[in-house]
């Protein structure tokens, strides 16, 4: 039994992010599956709490693969025993203590709702770089609403696409419990077609899709790429649905016109709907995304370590949120508060897929974004747009690489202290609102991060 555990958790690896999986995932034990339900140990209230609020549909899902017949699971409190205590004495305390206090029930019902119940517009962060989309999925939940265009959510990952879907069908189901919202992945999708076709039950797919079906919520249409039948049958599909006036959200990656492998007629299916891009959160985003994502787990964060976090994690907002998760385990874990040194330990942690950068690679891309030469960094020269460019550079190799004072210094033909001046105007810079050192240091962030993962 505990393989089979093994299995579900190699299988919710793959949804996870390694902070969220290290932390919360991992150090769950098996306890023991009684033919329905299926008992998993935890090493504190916050990490009983914080599967339960956020993992649970996902556990169940891919536990029933593996344990038949499975209904729900249960959450205990595993106490913590010093390693040499016997173990029959620990589990003789644990028959002694009132059930009450060691265990509490969780999913214990099967998932209601394929809708993550974290993924609310009141939970969704808007700005600039989202206000369109938001305002979209808006639209498509409004009761007396004129205007419910379907639309094609596109974002890199990480950016929002499934929050505001399943945010929509969220609000959709509250509002309207007997409208037929299918929420469904292209794999998924592909999947119940091909079991389908091989049960000879084709028929019946069908009409779930085009019969059985209001609104039609189709995550990850790239993974159709190549798939010529499930193409064909997925045009069908959204004819009937916006020929009879349904709604349908798609969100991908691209653009339709540059996922490959794509028939001409879907790509034109998926391109007339209404394209609604979202961009990366920028630094004001970022804060309030963490500030909100504290609330909700009502964890206090001292305004530095937002500031810290917001400023460290430019990638995107689920590397973000794993951060965040990572800090709150690793406090309420350890026993130990909050602090700018422990967000710095465990985003490093985190974040450490970043290969390790060198002066160079920072250099580089300070003189892409700002059309210089590495020659003008090392120079005398003075101008305000060398200045600000020779600073940001030290900035940023002292943010990205472990490099030292004195190193970062002879790399750019200064003394130590020049150096540690520049940080200190940087970070002042940062500070100004509306600051345009931020908006560079966010372009130039960006492109080192981005030549990280191409490499
Ligand atoms: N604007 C936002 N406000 C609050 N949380 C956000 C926002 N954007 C993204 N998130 C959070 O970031 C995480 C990742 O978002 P989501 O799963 O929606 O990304 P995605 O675009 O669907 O990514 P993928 O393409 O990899 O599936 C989620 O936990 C989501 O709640």
């Amino acid at each position: 039994m505990e393989n089979e555990w093994k299995a579900v958790c190699e299988k919710l690896r793959q949804g996870l992010s390694n902070g969220q999986y290290e932390f919360y995932v991992a150090t769950l034990s098996f306890v023991r599956f009684d033919g329905h339900c299926l008992t998993l140990g935890c090493r504190s209230k916050f990490h009983a709490d914080w599967v339960r609020a956020h993992l649970s549909g996902r556990i169940l899902e891919a536990a029933q693969e593996r344990f038949p017949q499975l209904k729900g699971c249960r959450f205990e409190i595993l106490p913590q025993v010093s390693e040499d205590e016997p173990q029959e004495k620990e589990e003789e305390e644990i028959r002694e203590r009132p059930s009450g206090q060691l265990t509490f029930m969780d999913i214990g019902q099967p998932v209601r709702s394929v809708f993550n119940p974290r993924f609310t517009f009141d939970q969704f962060v808007v700005g600039q770089s989202n206000q369109f989309a938001y305002a979209t999925c808006r639209a498509m939940t409004a009761q007396h609403g004129f205007h419910h265009q379907s639309v094609y959510l596109m974002a890199d990952p990480g950016l929002g696409k499934s929050h505001l879907t399943h945010a929509v069908g969220n609000l959709l189901t509250r509002q309207a419990p007997n409208l037929r919202v299918r929420y469904v992945t292209a794999e998924q999708f592909t999947n119940e077609m091909v079991a389908a076709l091989r049960r000879d039950r084709i028929e019946d797919f069908k009409k779930t899709y085009r019969d059985g079906c209001d609104i039609l919520l189709l995550e990850k249409v790239e993974f159709f790429a190549g798939k010529r039948k499930i193409q064909d049958e997925l045009i069908y599909t959204l004819d009937e649905l916006l020929d009879r006036g349904r709604r349908i959200i798609c969100t991908g990656k691209t653009s339709p016109k540059d996922i490959p492998k794509l028939n001409r007629e879907l790509r034109s299916r998926l391109g007339g709907l209404l394209v609604a891009p979202i961009d990366r959160p920028d630094f004001e985003m970022r804060k309030e995304i963490i500030r909100r994502k504290a609330a909700y787990d009502n964890v206090h964060l001292p305004m530095e370590v937002v500031e810290f976090l917001a400023d460290r994690v430019t990638t995107d907002v689920r590397q973000l949120e794993s951060c965040l998760v990572g800090l709150m385990a690793k406090s309420s874990i350890l026993g130990i508060p909050i602090s700018v040194s422990l967000a710095r330990e465990v985003t490093q942690t985190i974040l450490d897929y970043l290969p390790t950068l060198d002066i160079a690679h920072v250099t580089g891309a300070v003189c892409k974004s700002f059309g210089l030469q590495e020659e003008d960094l090392r120079s005398k020269a003075r101008s305000r747009r060398i200045s600000e460019a020779r600073q940001l550079a030290m900035y940023l190799c002292r943010k990205y690489t472990k490099e030292s004072l004195n190193v970062i210094a002879q790399a750019f033909n200064r003394s130590h202290s020049t150096v540690i001046y520049a940080v200190k105007k940087v970070d002042h810079e940062l500070s100004r609102k509306n600051s345009t050192m931020r908006k560079y240091l966010e372009h130039v962030s960006r492109r080192i991060e981005t030549r990280c993962l191409d490499e």
